[in-house]
């Protein structure tokens, strides 16, 4: 019998009155230990239905316009996912998730999301195709790299895949940022520094042909700042020189550990065992040609725009505002790096003013000592999701896969960890834009993260993290308690998945949020509000036209997911919502 409660608040609903009913059928329901809390003077309604007044309605809804069974033969062979029953009755869903319900059912449903870089390796229109059936849920272009006709050409392909192949891969733009880095070595692929060499760093334009062991770094200030005896380490360390000499613009720097020096490199400098920040602190978060890559991803409409080495919550206000003043419906995400020594000390308020945050453990192992990394990993991953924000750990996860088509046991431990922290999404950076072993690296992605999901859903022993208050408004507020208790009640209940229905995606991120067992259909009215929850765990975006009636709506999914078999009858599902705010429990009719 399907039971439901539902929070009325006087300022959603003031023209609403309603009986005083009896809770018993809701409660005697739940489990003992279950506490429905809210304060403030939110009303309850519980009341429970005949199921086969349900029944009645969905036969026919499904009798009313095309029957939904023999749509799916009758798709374009370029839409073969897309159900399409008239336009407003229509329900999309990513293609390789609705395949994968329809094989494994709901509860091996993948939870942690996959990013990754496209580079030369995978921006052909088919290699993005084998990404994204190996499940990319983000495409990401790192704006260090190529040009902009190059990353518009990547845009095109993927919007061209999402339109005909059923895919909703939601694209990333990452700023170069305004890190000090060498130049492009005069076209060449690389140079290897040897032991004990005397190499020159200077802001001189270089002559040509490129001088001998003469590199171009793009900071102007770079003499003034450093001092002789500070370390210079190439990419995080993989090669280091010793500074000992500066003359005029140039610095004679001695290599301590050879290696090979890759064009574009990044160059941190180290003064009795911390980061030289000064320099840093003048440059500004975003350049000048960050600014035009930003209008270029406006243009574009990209989902994410990824600032790199973010500084302070200003930056990310100013963005913010610089966005919503500028693109017509505002909903490009801002997502915070967070990669410098300076994101570290204001690290909630740049959380909080973002949309989302990356652990982007490749600067920031170059900024701070590499043991500090791990436990700073997951100080963010929590922080983020106790405010709400969706995560993403990026960087060397599988380093080893550019070259090799296996990962090292340490990497596979490493994801593993990311996973069960419970981060929002991985990222692959060389190992998809360059590597060897692209859908490689992603299949392990997606193994390792399908087996720990599974292993902590078994083992109940992890810990359960408090989640403080984070609403500002008693309407948000009581969403929030709505979605803790559904979450709760999901477990509790050991359904086998909840329902959102949401306008601007946020009921669907406070699911998210409470990381239940079960998975999350997050049904959507816009696409690219169903891109953008593509980032957040656990959560499976369908676009779906929907009222404010949520019997009819509830009515209509059922039938239109029973059509493509992506439920079927007897499942239990809690299904909560933004219009009208409430819980309900029933069985698929
Ligand atoms: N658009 C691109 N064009 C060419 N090479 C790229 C591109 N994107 C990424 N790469 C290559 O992949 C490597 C890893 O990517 P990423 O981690 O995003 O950049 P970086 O190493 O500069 O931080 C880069 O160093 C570069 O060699
Ligand atoms: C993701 C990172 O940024 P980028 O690849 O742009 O340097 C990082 O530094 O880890
Ligand atoms: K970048
Ligand atoms: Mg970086």
């Amino acid at each position: 019998m399907p039971q439901s409660v539902h929070f009325i608040s006087a300022t959603r609903h003031p023209n609403l009155t309603f009986p005083n009913l009896s809770p018993k059928p809701f409660l005697s329901l739940t489990n003992p230990k279950f506490p429905l809390c809210f304060s403030k003077p939110a009303s309850i309604r519980v009341f429970s239905q005949d199921l086969n007044f349900r029944s009645e309605v969905l036969v026919s809804n499904n009798n009313a316009g095309a029957s939904a069974t023999p749509a799916l033969p009758q798709s374009p062979p370029t839409q073969p996912y897309q159900v399409v029953l008239g336009d407003s009755a229509a329900i999309e869903v990513d293609a390789v998730t609705e395949a994968e319900l329809k094989e494994n059912g709901f509860r091996s449903t993948r939870r942690t999301k996959l990013v990754c870089t496209i580079g030369p390796a995978t921006c052909e229109f088919e290699q993005l195709e084998a990404l994204a059936v190996e499940g990319m849920n983000v495409a990401r272009i790192n704006m260090c790299h190529g040009t902009r006709e190059w990353h518009r050409c990547v845009i095109e392909r993927v919007r061209r895949l999402n339109e005909e192949k059923g895919f909703a891969v939601a694209i990333m733009m990452d700023t170069e940022g305004s890190e000090i880095h060498m130049g492009d070595l005069g076209g060449a692929p690389s140079e290897k520094a040897e032991d004990g060499e005397i190499w020159t760093f200077t802001v001189r334009a270089s002559d040509s042909p490129h001088p001998e062991r003469t590199i171009n770094v793009n900071y102007d200030g770079l003499a003034e700042d450093v001092q002789v005896g500070d370390e210079l380490l190439v990419d995080g360390g993989m090669v280091r020189f010793e500074v000992v000499e500066k003359i005029g613009p140039d610095v004679k720097c001695r290599c301590t550990d050879p290696g090979l020096l890759l064009p574009r490199a990044n160059l941190t400098f180290w003064r009795e065992g911390s980061v030289v920040r000064e320099r840093n602190a003048m440059l500004p978060t975003i350049s000048s040609k960050d600014w035009l890559d930003i209008d270029f991803g406006i243009a574009e409409g990209v989902d994410f725009i990824a600032i790199s080495f973010v500084k302070s919550a200003e930056v990310i206000n100013h963005l913010k505002s610089y966005i919503a003043a500028r693109s017509h419906d505002s909903d490009i995400a801002v997502i915070a790096k967070i990669e410098s020594v300076d994101s570290l000390k204001n690290l909630e308020e740049i959380i909080q003013a973002s949309d989302g945050a990356m652990v982007a453990r490749g600067d920031l192992g170059a900024q701070i000592p590499l043991e500090q990394v791990p436990s700073i990993q997951q100080k963010i991953v929590q922080l983020c999701r106790q405010l709400n924000k969706p995560v993403i750990v990026a960087s060397q996860l599988l380093e080893s896969m550019i070259e090799y088509p296996t990962p090292t046991r340490a990497e596979v431990a490493d994801v593993s960890e990311a996973v069960r922290q419970r981060a929002d999404a991985l990222m692959l950076s060389g190992e998809s834009a360059m590597g060897h072993y692209p859908e490689k690296a992603l299949a392990v992605l997606r193994s390792v993260s399908l087996r720990i999901e599974r292993w902590w859903r078994e083992e109940k022993t992890l810990e359960a993290m408090e989640l403080p208050d984070i609403a500002f408004s008693f309407s948000d507020r009581i969403s929030e308690e709505i979605c803790n208790c559904a979450a709760k009640m999901a477990n509790n209940l050991e359904v086998d998945a909840l329902f959102v229905y949401t306008k601007a995606g946020h009921m669907a991120s406070l699911l998210s949020r409470c990381r239940p067992d079960c998975p999350i259909f997050a049904f959507t009215t816009t696409p690219s509000v169903r891109r953008r929850l593509n980032l957040q765990w656990g959560l499976i975006p369908f676009r779906l036209s929907f009222s404010d009636d949520m019997e009819s709506n509830l009515n209509r999914t059922f039938s239109l997911l029973k059509a493509r078999g992506m439920i079927k009858s007897g499942d239990l599902v809690i299904a909560v919502s933004d219009m009208l705010q409430s819980i309900q429990v029933m069985n698929v009719p």
